[in-house]
């Protein structure tokens, strides 16, 4: 039996050296890796722009008191107008306008009033006041988006304001999950005495497909080592990672570990000190990762959560991997009686973290209340209210 620690470890020890690449429409790329650097091909924004809509008005030569300005002319956003302004001038400007090269300033039309030809305002503007610079946002050239970036829609937003149609990702896995249990019915089929519907395959998938994983397939096994072993073969071959709820403990219907020791898959680990998921198996063939998730369903989820995506980030070349973890202050006492690290089913409330009820590793009521996994190593047997621990954020924690 190995810590959590030492699991997590040997997960960020694994090698993904050799990425595949494969290039992408900017818009067709959210949720995926970036594989190279992107510097900004164009100064961001091209052109001195007005923020505000107004008057962009030149300086009286050697000071900036004046209060008073000739109107010259006007320019509209997408006008190619470079007025020259001389001393003293003034232009109608609008907000995303070009504004003439030797303009100082702009004023809000609410701070003008013209009378004529003449632009009054109360004050004196300070120099470059409601401007947007050329390349103030982004200068061409530098960097607008390292190499391991997550593409979130305002990246696809930024490169394409930066004309950016085509971008290189690294590949995503193909991941086969393979479910088993003799007990195990698919919804649409009714009940027989003994069996219950599975869940497990489609809270993988769903998961999965959060992460940005879209090539998934699913597969089902018979408590017969014989099945157990045909499924698994085939999985190795045909995926990157492969992902087996249940059958990993030590019943005598529990084939899974057997059926990965026949097909020679490399046991990385077995059993971590933990509660829930204690029977974590993860190991490898060939190029090929495994997986083998104990069964319970909230043990399945937190295994997932807490070592999946760890690994499924650094095979995709996410520069930061893993759940976000945050130390928040608990919201009531909590006693740790199991000499195991605790992946809690917990709520992040505005200034705290409270633990729901229902903890079973058989149960998902409390991980669908859950926003976080609050996480109480094996060596802590007490925290007090207030206290700081460790919260792992989960995927949707910060939009429910
Ligand atoms: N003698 C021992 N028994 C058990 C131990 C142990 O150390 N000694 N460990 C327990 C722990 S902890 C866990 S976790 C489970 C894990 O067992 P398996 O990975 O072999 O999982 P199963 O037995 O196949 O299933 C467990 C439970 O979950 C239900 N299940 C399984 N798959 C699904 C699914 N796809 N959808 C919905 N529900 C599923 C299954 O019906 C069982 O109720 O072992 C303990 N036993
Ligand atoms: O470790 Mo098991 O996942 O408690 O039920």
């Amino acid at each position: 039996m190995i810590s959590v620690h030492q699991a997590i470890q040997q997960i960020r020890e694994q090698n993904f050296a050799s990425k595949k690449k494969q290039t992408l429409r900017v818009e067709d790329a959210l949720g995926f890796i970036l594989a190279t650097h992107i510097d900004a091909p164009i100064n961001l924004p091209p052109f001195k722009q007005s923020n505000m809509d107004g008057y962009a008005v030149r300086f009286r030569e050697s000071e900036n008191t004046a209060t008073s300005y000739n109107l010259i002319g006007e320019i509209k956003a997408g006008d190619a107008i470079n007025l020259k302004m001389k001393p003293g001038d003034a232009v109608r400007i609008f907000t995303g306008a070009m504004i003439p090269d030797n303009a100082d300033a702009v004023v809000m039309q609410e701070k003008s009033i013209v009378k004529n030809t003449e632009l009054i305002i109360d004050f004196a503007p300070l120099v470059g006041q409601h401007m947007r610079a050329i390349g103030s946002q982004i200068s061409k050239g530098s960097n607008a988006l390292p190499k391991g970036h997550y593409m979130t829609p305002v990246s696809i937003g930024l490169l394409k304001s930066l004309g950016i149609e085509k971008v290189q990702v690294y590949e995503t896995p193909k991941v086969t999950i393979i479910v088993t249990g003799n007990e195990l019915v698919t919804t649409g089929n009714s009940l027989k005495e003994g069996q219950i519907y599975e869940s497990n395959s489609e809270v993988l998938k769903a998961a999965l497909h959060q992460q940005g994983i879209q090539r998934v397939s699913v597969h089902y096994a018979k408590d017969t080592l014989k099945d157990t072993e045909t499924i698994i073969h085939d999985a190795l071959i045909a995926s990157d990672i492969v992902l087996i709820s249940g059958g990993i403990s030590v019943g005598d219907y529990d084939f899974v570990g057997t059926a990965l020791q026949n097909l020679d898959v490399k046991q990385l680990f077995y059993k971590v000190l933990q509660k829930p998921g204690k029977p974590l198996f993860f190991g490898k063939k060939d190029t090929t990762y495994v997986f083998a998730l104990p069964g319970n369903p909230a043990s399945t989820l937190t295994c997932f959560y807490v070592y999946v995506i760890e690994f499924i980030d650094r095979f995709v070349g996410n520069s930061h991997s893993g759940l976000m973890r945050v130390q928040l202050p608990i919201s009531e006492p909590f006693e740790n009686r199991f000499n195991k690290t605790l992946f809690l089913k917990a709520r992040v409330h505005k200034n705290s973290v409270e633990i729901l009820d229902h903890q079973s590793s058989s149960t998902v009521i409390s991980f669908a209340a859950a926003n976080a996994l609050v996480c109480i190593p094996e060596e802590i047997k007490k925290v007090d209210k207030g206290n700081l621990v460790e919260t792992l954020i989960l995927p949707y924690g910060s939009s429910n």
